[in-house]
C-alpha cells in the first residue's frame, strides 16, 4: 500500500519491558547527593508530610546536612561502574535482554535521577513497543516504591497522544520462583562461608510505622517473604527493618539494635541478608555490610557475613525471566 508521502514513519510493533528501580545520585559528591535526595524526599508519597510543612524543614534543615554524610557513606561503597544499584540495575537490564530474545525490547529507568522512567518509556514506544510491562523491581508492594514508579510511568502515559497498552508487574514477595531463588542464592552463600552462622537475620528496609496502619501491604509481605524463605530452608529466620529515616516510629525491630542485642546476648556467628532488595545498593552494602559489621562485632560478635542480593545471578535472572514472562503472557509467545 503506497503511503501518503506526508505519513509518519511507520515502525514494526513490539513488546516492551521497562524495569525500574529507585534511582541513586549520578555522583558520590556532595552536590550530586543533594540534587537526588531534593528530588526523592520532595516526593508526596515518600514524605507524607504536607509541602508546606515538610518543604521548609527539607530546604532549610535535611538538605544542608544529610548530604554531606550520605555521600561520605555512597563513596564507600561507589565502584568503578558508577554507583552499584545503578550498575547492577544495568547489568540485569543486558541479562534480561538476553534471555528474552529480540522480540522484547528491556531497558530500564530509575524514579529519581536518571536515566527517568519519561524517557525510557518514551524510547520504547518510539521504537515500536505498542505494549509496554512497566516492572517496579520491588518483591514487596509499597506506596513509597512501587505505587510512585507506576504514578510516574502513568504520568508520561497521559502527556501522549497515542499510548502503549500497559501493564504493571504485581509484587511478588510469595511467588514461588522467588523464594525458590532466594534459597539458592542464600544456601549457596551460607555454604562458602568459613564458618556456620548460628542466626540469619532477613533485614527489610523499613517504613514509617503509620503506613502499616494505613493499609500499606508492605509489613505484611515481608513478613509473608521471611516466612516462606525460612519455611523452604527449614531454618528459623529473624526479621528486622533497616534505614529508619526521621523522627517518626518505622517498623520494628530496628536491624542495628537487633544485631547489637543479639551479640550482647551472647550470639557470635551470624549472617544477614536483605531479601527485598533486588540489587545492592547503599542501604545494604553501607548500611549492612559495613555498619552492620562493626556494630556486631563491636557489641562482641566474633563472625559476620552479609550476603549479597539476587543481582544479576542465575538465580536471580532465571527468576526476574520467569515471573515477567508469566506477565507478559498472550503478548509473546511463551516458548
Ligand atoms: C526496598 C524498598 C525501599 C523502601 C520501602 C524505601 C522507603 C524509604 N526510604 C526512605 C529514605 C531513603 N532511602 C534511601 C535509599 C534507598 N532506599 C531504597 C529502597 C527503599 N526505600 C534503596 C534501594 C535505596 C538506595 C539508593 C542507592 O543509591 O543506593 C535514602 C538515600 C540514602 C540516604 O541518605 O540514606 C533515603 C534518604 C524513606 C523516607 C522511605 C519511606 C518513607
Ligand atoms: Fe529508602
Ligand atoms: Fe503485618
Amino acid at each position: 500500500m503506497q503511503l501518503p508521502p506526508d505519513h509518519p514513519p511507520i515502525v514494526p510493533r513490539k513488546v516492551g519491558v521497562l524495569l525500574v528501580n529507585l534511582g541513586t545520585p549520578d555522583g558520590s559528591d556532595v552536590p550530586s547527593v543533594r540534587r537526588y535526595l531534593a528530588e526523592f524526599l520532595s516526593d508526596r508519597r515518600v514524605v507524607e508530610i504536607p509541602p508546606l510543612v515538610w518543604q521548609p524543614i527539607l530546604r532549610g534543615l535535611v538538605l544542608t546536612t544529610r548530604p554531606k554524610k550520605s555521600a561520605h557513606a555512597y563513596q564507600q561503597v561507589w565502584t568503578k561502574d558508577g554507583s552499584p544499584l545503578a550498575a547492577i540495575t544495568r547489568e540485569q537490564t543486558a541479562t534480561l535482554q538476553g534471555a528474552f530474545g529480540p522480540g522484547v525490547m528491556v531497558d530500564y529507568a530509575m524514579r529519581y535521577g536518571r536515566p527517568a522512567i519519561a524517557d525510557r518509556l518514551q524510547a520504547l514506544k518510539d521504537e515500536g513497543c505498542e505494549r509496554i510491562l512497566i516492572a517496579p523491581l520491588y518483591p514487596q508492594y509499597c506506596a513509597a516504591t512501587t505505587a510512585t514508579a507506576n504514578d510516574k510511568a502513568f504520568a508520561h502515559l497521559a502527556t501522549m497522544r497515542w499510548q502503549p497498552a500497559v501493564r504493571t508487574l504485581p509484587p511478588y514477595h510469595d511467588d514461588p520462583h522467588y523464594i525458590a531463588a532466594l534459597k539458592e542464592s542464600i544456601e549457596a552463600g551460607i555454604a562458602a562461608l568459613e564458618f556456620e552462622p548460628e542466626i540469619l537475620v532477613a533485614s527489610f528496609h523499613g517504613m514509617p510505622q503509620r503506613t502499616l496502619m494505613l493499609g500499606d501491604p508492605y509489613h505484611c509481605q515481608c513478613q509473608k517473604t521471611a516466612r516462606l524463605l525460612g519455611e523452604a530452608m527449614g531454618r528459623e529466620l529473624i526479621v528486622t527493618f533497616q534505614s529508619r529515616f526521621g523522627p517518626a516510629k518505622w517498623l520494628g525491630p530496628a536491624t542495628d539494635e537487633v544485631l547489637m542485642d543479639l551479640a550482647q546476648k551472647g550470639t557470635r556467628r551470624l549472617a544477614i541478608f536483605a531479601p527485598g532488595f533486588s540489587a545492592d545498593c547503599l542501604e545494604t552494602l553501607e548500611e549492612l555490610a559495613i555498619r552492620g559489621r562493626e556494630e556486631f562485632t563491636g557489641a562482641g560478635g566474633t563472625h559476620f557475613a552479609y550476603l549479597p542480593c539476587l543481582n544479576a545471578s542465575a538465580p536471580g535472572m532465571r527468576m526476574l525471566r520467569g515471573i515477567i514472562a508469566r506477565e507478559l503472557a498472550g503478548w509473546i509467545d511463551q516458548g
